[in-house]
């Protein structure tokens, strides 16, 4: 079996509309990418958690499926003529059908976190099976290893763990972190996410990594101090989380913070002053890792 795809450049002022009628004229699957994407022009766009991003890229490109005996030229030009639009230039290629899994697994490796932490897919073997070896694979939930706001949590908690701490991951996607830091010493550990299929998969992770740790949404977590809290969330909801982050973390304990860009960290730093000493920022690819002890 294989498929058509046609590469359409598409004005961004109507790309998404282009791309919704093609799929009503016919088309299997419409993706609107940046044209200029991997070039040194590409446009990052962010989003944050309550704030919808009405922004796309300034050349947008759509990539397109079809069946393979669809007359494309003649479905393009219909959707173009929906949308009062000149028939956009684009190019169609023969996609053959190949081993998806096999594909997408391929592009997932082992990540080193550091020479004795590891995350390693299911499918592969660990690099170093003398090592803390995480087994995670890609799934509905944030949180491979791969992105460095998960990367600079991992670092912390790898050089900070000393064993028996207890461990509050707030934002648990996947339940990398409770996870990690259940394989690396720490004590109880209790995982919360707003989203019902991330604590699904901490609680699938946490089975396939032999390990313990409570998951549950937000109003499952009941007052209670703990030696560590981690958050990895994203500048706008760790603003309005502060008092209560503040108010799970033992004095002396320890607040971690990631998912914050490197030009939101002096203000994110500001305002958990108010209850932490805070450590130098560590960035990572624009990405900032905030930590500070509590006070009394
Ligand atoms: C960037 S992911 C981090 C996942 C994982 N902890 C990691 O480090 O890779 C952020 C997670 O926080 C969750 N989240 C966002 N806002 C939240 C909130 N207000 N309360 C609890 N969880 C939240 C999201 O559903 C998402 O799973």
């Amino acid at each position: 079996m294989a498929w058509l795809q046609a590469t359409i450049h598409a004005d961004s002022a109507v790309a998404e509309k282009l791309a919704d009628v093609l799929m009503d004229v016919g088309a299997l699957s419409a993706t609107i990418e940046d044209a200029l994407a991997g070039t040194d022009d590409e446009q990052p766009i962010f989003g944050e958690p309550g704030e919808p991003v009405d922004q796309l890229w300034s050349h947008s490109l759509i990539n397109s499926l079809f069946a393979e005996d669809a007359d494309v030229a003649l479905l393009v030009t219909a959707a173009a003529n929906q949308c009062h639009i000149d028939v956009p230039s684009y190019t169609v290629s023969r996609v053959e059908e190949q081993d998806w899994v096999r594909l997408t697994q391929s592009q997932f490796d082992p990540i080193r976190i550091s020479d004795r932490l590891w995350i390693t897919p299911t499918w592969h073997t660990s690099p170093d099976p003398a090592a803390i070896n995480l087994q995670l694979d890609p799934g509905l939930a944030f949180g491979t290893g791969s992105h460095p706001t998960t990367r600079l949590c991992l670092q912390w908690l790898d050089q900070q763990i000393q064993g028996g701490e207890t461990v509050l991951d707030y934002g648990c996607g996947s339940g990398i972190l409770a996870i990690a830091a259940l394989k690396l010493g720490a004590g109880a550990t209790r995982g919360i996410d707003i989203d019902a299929q991330a604590v699904r998969s901490s609680i699938d992770n946490a089975q396939q990594n032999s390990v313990s740790a409570d998951f549950g949404l937000p109003d499952t977590l009941l007052p209670g101090e703990y030696d560590v809290v981690v958050a990895n969330i994203l500048a706008n909801p760790l603003r309005m989380l502060g008092e209560l982050l503040a108010s799970h973390v033992k004095t002396g304990g320890k607040i971690v913070l990631s998912g914050i860009l490197a030009e939101q960290a002096e203000e994110l730093s500001a305002i958990y002053a108010k209850w932490f000493d805070m450590d130098a920022a560590v960035f990572d690819e624009g990405w900032t890792r905030l930590s500070g002890t509590k006070r009394p």
